[in-house]
């Protein structure tokens, strides 16, 4: 198999690349479980939006949540997830579709009105672990104006090229796409 070495917040990790479509592999980013990396971009990103008001922070679920548990213990916030399903506990759940770059089907965006009561009217800061085509951002932001947040700020450890121009997202590197030869 193939790798990528990825340079990130000064440590180095080795990334499968995996093939998505015929012509495209991406190099496979999984930030969570990894408690050093997840620990170190926390403390770098939390410094790169430097002296930020805010409420909250929001990710959505799953890989972006052990990165935004960590910048909210440094942040000393709370925190919303935005599931992918609704769950029968949920109380007027708002749900919004996405279809990110690594998943085939369409995704649902789901935030739980008790979630919902917490963040409406607060300024909050929305958390990824990676943001690709920035489809996922979008509809995670369109769940926060329905839900009437406020969201002041985007953060992510990692904007893979090709996709979203990174415009409005703090970010710590870039990851390359591999065109795949035919
Ligand atoms: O900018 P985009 O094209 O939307 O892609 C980025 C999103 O895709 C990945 O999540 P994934 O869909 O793999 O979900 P998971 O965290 O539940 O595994 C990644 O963790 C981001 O949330």
């Amino acid at each position: 198999m193939d790798f990528y070495e990825l340079h990130l917040a000064g440590l180095v990790r080795r990334l499968p690349k995996v093939a998505i479509s015929k012509n495209l592999s991406i190099a496979s980013f999984v930030m969570m479980g990894d408690t050093e990396l997840v620990e170190r971009c926390a403390e770098k990103l939390t410094e790169r939006l430097g002296d930020i008001s805010l409420d909250a922070l929001v990710c959505p679920e799953a890989k972006a949540i052990p990165l935004t548990h960590a910048m909210a213990r440094i942040m000393k916030l709370n925190y919303v997830v935005i599931r992918k399903s609704v769950k029968g506990y949920m109380v007027g759940p708002l749900v919004e579709t996405v279809r990110s770059i690594t998943t085939t089907e369409e995704q649902t965006l789901v935030m739980d009105g008790s979630d919902v009561a917490k963040i409406r009217g607060r300024k909050v800061c929305l958390v990824d672990d990676v943001v690709s085509t920035g489809a996922s951002l979008r509809s995670a932001r369109q769940i926060l104006d329905r839900a009437g947040a406020i969201t002041v700020a985007q953060a992510a450890p990692l904007l893979e090229e090709g996709g979203h121009d990174g415009e409005g997202v703090t970010f710590l590197e870039t990851l390359p796409v591999f065109p795949t030869e035919k």
